[in-house]
């Protein structure tokens, strides 16, 4: 059996830091930077043999972590890479989803990961193209981890796309191509074990934003209480198979993943910005500042999370209009910029997203200069109010936990070329690489596997 699937990258357009917590919703947007894992099925073995589970990278120098498995002692002590190499995120994805099945045949299977190129540099890198030309990937000349990344989500959509890899393997080749409830309850079940891997190999219980855009496409998200996964992780390993299984089919995770797009003629355009950020520091400064200023906080927050709301309603409104309705406003977004439109006659659904923008950039602001974490820095300020003052911008912010390293805006679709290079020589962009991507309604979806052809090795002897 080969199969191919792919997860998209993300950009947390509306919400970040107020998602960590269970009574806000954010607007993530999925990107068509995808994470692709083609997972074959070699042979079955017998059952005094090891599980054998290869997992390939080979567009970064070592990208190759080998696993044997006795699939009657799945804990992390048992599960050893063969190189010596290490991938927390490749070593805890099988484990989480091996522990949650409990198979009783052995495999060797292979699995190769592609990424798309919008998730790191290109620098120094070379391309490979598949046989009929429809992918086209970056090979680099070092380690994954040396290789700079652009904050797209990488370890979500390889957690994400690899349980779906598994899934298919022992679950079998249809395993989401039953009922629409069937495919639904599939998906959740997916959801919920590519969030436990992701919480396990990164050590700590993010939103989860990330994997909900890489499983669902663009949506508004709520998150799911912490103490779901904490107590799964604090649980003796014994009890660890049952408490996953108890968690990821009868739990009530209480999550929001509410399907929610871009509008057809408005797109995003992502900046990676030549600049840092920590996000765990910036968290906990936020985090501080909120429980050491309750009331401020809590002032500031609510504030944010209704711009961040009305963005969203702004969108949904839109959509159930047609782009005629409001493409004269369009057409004059691409001869104006965000910060001279005075015509009132313009779709007031542009309007509120333009000014959405403006109220989501102030709060963030203020929240920045009173918390002292630097979600938008005087840089970035900067680099945002000239970005407002391009034809064809609705404005732009800081997605996600913010810092030096990215930039976000929404344009006019008829404008996106010209200002990338109106930009190209513009001094004021010079530590700006434009990303060109596009909004991804679907989250998971299965690839065409002669989209891969030349790239993977397809043995003869598929069982
Ligand atoms: N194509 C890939 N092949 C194998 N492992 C990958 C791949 N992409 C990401 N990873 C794993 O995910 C890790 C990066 O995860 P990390 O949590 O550090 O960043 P991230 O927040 O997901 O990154 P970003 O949002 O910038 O993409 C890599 O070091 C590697 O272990
Ligand atoms: C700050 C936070 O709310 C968003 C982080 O977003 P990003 O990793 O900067 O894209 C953290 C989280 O949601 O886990």
């Amino acid at each position: 059996m080969l199969k191919v699937f792919s997860c998209p990258g993300k950009a947390l357009l509306a919400g970040g830091y107020l998602v960590l917590d269970p009574d806000y919703e954010a607007f993530v947007v999925a990107l068509s930077a995808r994470m692709h894992a083609a997972i074959t099925l070699l042979r079955p073995l017998g059952q005094s043999e090891l599980t054998k589970i290869t997992v390939k990278s080979p567009q970064f120098k070592g990208g190759l972590w080998s696993y044997h498995l006795d699939i009657n002692k799945l804990s992390e002590s048992d599960i050893v890479e063969a190189h010596g190499r290490n991938n927390p995120f490749v070593k805890t994805t099988i484990l989480t989803v091996l522990s949650y099945l409990k198979p009783t045949d052995n495999y060797e299977i292979e699995i190769t990961i592609f990424s798309d190129s919008g998730y790191h540099t290109q620098a120094g890198s070379t391309a490979k193209v598949s046989n009929n030309g429809t992918r086209r990937f970056y090979y680099h000349d070092a380690a994954i981890t040396e290789v700079p990344k652009t904050g797209l989500g990488s370890s979500a959509g390889l957690v994400t796309s690899l349980t779906s890899a598994l899934l298919c393997c022992y679950l079998g080749p249809n395993f989401l191509n039953k009922t629409a409830e069937e495919n639904a309850q599939t998906l959740n079940c997916l959801h919920n074990l590519s969030q436990v891997a992701h919480c396990i190999a990164q050590g700590k219980v993010g939103s989860g934003f990330d994997v909900a855009a890489a499983t669902y496409g663009s949506v508004v998200y709520r998150r799911f209480k912490p103490e779901l996964i904490t107590r799964l992780m604090e649980l003796d390993p014994s009890q660890f198979s049952n408490g996953l299984k108890e968690l990821v089919d009868n739990a009530d995770w209480k999550i929001v993943h509410r399907q929610c797009s871009l509008v057809p003629g408005i797109r995003i355009l992502m900046g990676d910005v030549a600049g840092g950020s920590e996000t765990p520091k910036l968290v906990s400064k936020v985090l501080k500042w909120r429980k050491e200023n309750p009331e401020r906080a809590l002032q500031v927050w609510t504030n944010l999370n209704n711009s961040n709301m009305k963005l969203v309603e702004s969108l949904e409104q839109l959509r159930k209009s047609s782009k005629s309705d409001y493409s004269q406003t369009l057409d004059y977004l691409n001869t104006h910029s965000a910060s001279e439109i005075v015509d009132d006659n313009l779709s007031p659904g542009l309007l509120n997203i333009i000014n959405c923008i403006k109220h989501i950039r102030h709060w963030l602001k203020l929240m920045s200069i009173e918390s002292g974490a630097e979600i938008e820095p005087d840089e970035q300020t900067r680099l945002l109010d000239r970005c407002e003052a391009l034809k064809g911008s609705l404005g732009g912010v800081v997605p996600g936990a913010g810092g030096y390293d990215a930039i976000c805006l929404l344009v006019a679709e008829d404008s996106i070329d010209r200002i990338i290079t109106d930009t190209k020589n513009d001094e004021e962009f010079k530590r700006v690489n434009w990303l060109q991507l596009e909004d991804q309604k679907q989250g998971l979806i299965e690839e065409k596997i002669e989209d891969f052809e030349g790239l993977i090795h397809i043995p003869g002897n598929l069982c």
